[in-house]
């Protein structure tokens, strides 16, 4: 039995002719982690809100364990109480500190169980050394790891999460990304989490699901939206691809990780000649020109502009979508 389930939930925000989100049903198993994907403007932030109960869908039904969940409009305090919401501008008083903002959050629990908490949050949230500071002093990122200890705190049982990590480093997001997996798993977490960026989703989600205009457009495992996207745009949220054209309405191609390139000619290559070259960390990205074609590809090897390279693409990784 689903945890939670949503069956077709539209809304349409008052003045606009189209839905921000059309349709949509979506079932979470108990500590399931879904991550939502798509590109701006497709509807991620307003189905989260509907999820959570913050603003009234116009269509559309809400199960908790079958048990039908009353409309927002009903309830004195939008929102099911099982449910912590994480949004980018989580509201923390400027004048309260870290550790005083977290026991607050602790205050139902008996003293030694929420010191015990108050321990381990501040360590999962790497805000050791900060516990004396106001709120109005703290990082971007501080801010947002405070407002994750403090969404978390009580165990919920719906953990939503919009761009929760947006402000963090890449070395501390990841870290934390990791450190959060363990503790939604052994703390069986159902969560939502939406992001811009695939690896936060990678790393967290059990399934991805895509949306586009308001509808899910596909959804699947990491793995599967990753290696087999069913449209152009779906492919292009998890990184760039060299496409060719295969009939009107259809595009193959590969990603620019899985395009390599060669010095010496080899059986079957095509030849392509080197535009441009930028600095990417462990390797360079190269712009090419190949027949009327402009493909871009990483490669380690140094090769100069105007250089004739060869290209090869990994034959496993051909994606096939809709355009
Ligand atoms: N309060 C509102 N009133 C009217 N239209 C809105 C409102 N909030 C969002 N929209 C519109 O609804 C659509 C979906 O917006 P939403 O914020 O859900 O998208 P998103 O996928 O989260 O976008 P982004 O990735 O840019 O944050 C957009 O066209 C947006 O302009």
């Amino acid at each position: 039995m689903a945890q939670f389930s949503f069956k077709n939930i539209s809304k349409v925000y008052f003045g606009e002719n189209t839905p921000a989100v059309n349709n949509v049903s979506l079932e979470l198993e108990e500590g399931e982690v879904v991550g939502v994907i798509g590109p701006s403007g497709s509807g991620k932030s307003t189905l989260i809100k509907l999820i959570g109960g913050f603003i009234p869908s116009d269509e559309g039904e809400f199960f908790y364990e079958n048990k039908n969940l009353p409309p927002v409009e009903d309830l004195l305090i939008p929102g099911f109480e099982g449910v912590k919401y994480l949004r980018q501008d989580f509201k923390l008083d400027p004048n309260d500190t870290v550790g005083r903002r977290l026991k607050f959050a602790l205050r139902h629990y008996d003293e030694d169980f929420a010191e015990e908490r108050y321990t381990e949050l501040i360590e999962l949230t790497q805000l050791g050394g900060f516990e004396n500071k106001l709120c109005k002093l703290l990082s971007g990122g501080q801010r947002q790891r405070l407002a994750l200890a403090v969404s978390i705190a009580e165990f919920p049982e719906l953990l939503l999460m919009d761009e929760p990590f947006s402000q963090l480093d890449r070395g501390n997001k990841l870290r934390l990304i990791n450190a959060l997996r363990d503790y939604l798993s052994e703390n069986n977490i159902s969560s939502v989490i939406v992001t811009h960026h695939p690896e936060e989703l990678f790393g967290l989600a059990d399934r991805i699901i895509v949306l586009r205009e308001g509808q899910i457009i596909q959804e699947g495992s990491s793995n599967e939206v990753y290696f087999n996207p069913n449209h152009k745009i779906t492919a292009e949220l998890f990184g760039p691809v060299n496409w060719f054209p295969n009939g009107a309405e259809k595009n193959y191609g590969w990603r620019w990780e899985d395009t390599f390139l060669y010095s010496s000619s080899k059986d079957g290559l095509k030849e392509a000649t080197v535009k441009d070259l930028s600095f990417a960390g462990k390797t360079n990205l190269y712009t090419l020109k190949m027949d009327e074609s402009i493909l871009h590809a990483y490669s380690e090897k140094k090769f100069a502009n105007g250089q004739i390279v060869w290209v090869d693409f990994d034959k496993s990784k051909k994606l096939n979508v809709r355009i």
